[in-house]
């Protein structure tokens, strides 16, 4: 059956506002939706979908575009719809657009120049090209262009991952194993989780299995006193609080009141007590001096770029500017100042990022060290080790997703020396 022309023109007004670019898509796309309560499950399901592949394929899409006829703006909304549903779901089609609309679904996407082909803007494919050389990074656009599969951390506090595993199955739901981090699991449908059981109760978290790595990396003990710096609505600070076994003190530090507030029902439903979240006002708030030299773990999960999560929030390659990444960096590196005064001698600091850009990563690890002759580097390969995690690194963790199947991850083990 067709959908209704009307999908043409809903998906082409949300669009029009999320590529302004001046709020986070999903918000974007969530607001209309709660603005237009007559759009069906499915007709949102198809604008979503269109809306989001034309947010990943934006270079291709224009380029085609600038053939055919009428406003740009309805060419562009065609094309994502013809990929998310088929030029022949589409209702409400001009003869001419069915003919164009069919030809361009024809043209083999392979074919086209590299730099088009990576969907990426012409600066950040310029330093991964850099970085990783032409093929690679193609093939990496490319896993940045296709959505994440859906991957579950087991609460250890609540379950086991065999447990999990067997009551998704009687959902009925197929959860695997992931390669590398111990608790994790992955699904490659989307069901709707927040119904069923294992959500309900907290045996389950939705998290990357990059995630759940930083969290695994920072080493945490039972009984020890560990800092989640940078902790928003706190998916790394669950991960760490389980990791300690709910025993010793974790506190979860942030800058932002309504993002700590998204920990509350999440800490709820984890059974853990070993959190205690802190709001600060920025990274040298007096509240942090009383822990100073106290803290046997601390993680900096610093605000970045984001675009080594482009495979859930495709917007970010578009709303990100190089100039933002050089005011990114000098906040980076003070909060990383900000957070090392907690350690203890012997203690640990993991300075981690969601981004691919040296320059937010080993650049501001290189940076803190050159000033902080009190903390040295211990390389990733020993510390995966120590945690029994089966990859081959250097002196970093650098998760990329065409080679992990994980979002885009940085970090960096630092000691205090004793
Ligand atoms: C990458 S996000 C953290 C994500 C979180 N750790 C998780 O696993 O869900 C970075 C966080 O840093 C916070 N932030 C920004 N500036 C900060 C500062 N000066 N001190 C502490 N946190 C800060 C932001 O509010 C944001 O929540």
């Amino acid at each position: 059956m067709r959908l209704p022309p009307a999908i043409i023109s809903h998906t082409e007004e949300v669009l029009r506002e999320i590529l302004r670019f001046t709020a986070p898509a999903d918000n974007t796309l969530s607001r209309y939706f709660h603005e237009h309560t007559r759009l069906g499950g499915r007709e949102r399901g198809v604008v979503a979908e269109a809306v989001y592949g034309l947010l990943r394929n934006k270079l291709v899409y224009t380029s085609f575009a600038e053939s055919g006829s009428g406003a740009s703006m309805r060419r562009l909304t065609l094309l994502g719809l013809a990929d998310a549903v088929g030029v022949d779901a589409l209702g409400g089609l001009s003869e001419d657009e069915t003919r164009w609309l069919t030809h361009v679904m024809q043209i083999d996407r392979n074919m086209l120049p590299a730099e088009l082909r990576s969907n990426l803007p012409h600066w950040l494919y310029t330093r991964l090209a850099e970085r990783f050389g032409e093929e690679e990074t193609l093939l990496l656009a490319q896993t940045l262009n296709t959505p994440a599969p859906l991957d579950l951390r087991v609460n250890t506090i609540k379950s086991n991952r065999e447990q999990v595993i067997a009551e998704l199955l009687a959902a009925p739901i197929a959860a695997e194993p992931t390669p590398y981090a111990p608790l994790a699991l992955r699904i490659l449908k989307k069901p709707a989780l927040q119904n069923l059981p294992v959500f309900k109760t907290g045996a389950v978290e939705v998290q990357d299995e990059g995630s759940q790595i930083l969290a695994q990396i920072v080493g945490a003990r039972r009984g020890e006193m560990v800092v989640d710096f940078c902790a928003g609505a706190g998916g790394k600070t669950l991960a760490l609080g389980a990791i300690m076994r709910n025993t010793g003190r974790l506190y979860a530090f942030d800058i932002a009141e309504k993002r700590l507030a998204k920990l509350k029902p999440r800490l709820a439903r984890s059974g853990l007590s070993n959190v205690h979240p802190v709001l600060i006002a920025h990274e040298n708030d007096a509240k942090i001096k009383r822990l100073a030299g106290k803290i046997d773990r601390v993680l900096v999960d610093a605000p970045c770029s984001g675009l080594g999560t482009l495979r859930r929030n495709p917007d970010v390659k578009w709303r990100v500017r190089p100039e933002s990444i050089t005011e990114l960096n000098v906040k980076q590196l003070s909060i990383l100042n900000g957070a090392a005064r907690l350690v203890k001698a012997g203690g640990r600091l993991v300075y981690a990022t969601c981004s691919i850009l040296d320059e937010e990563n080993e650049a501001i690890v290189a940076q803190f060290l050159a000033a902080n002759d009190a903390f040295s580097l211990v390389p990733m390969k020993t510390v995966l080790e120590e945690q029994r995690i089966p990859l081959e690194m250097d002196d970093y963790l650098k998760l990329v997703p065409h080679r992990h199947q994980t979002d885009g991850f940085f970090a960096a083990v630092l000691e205090r020396k004793k």
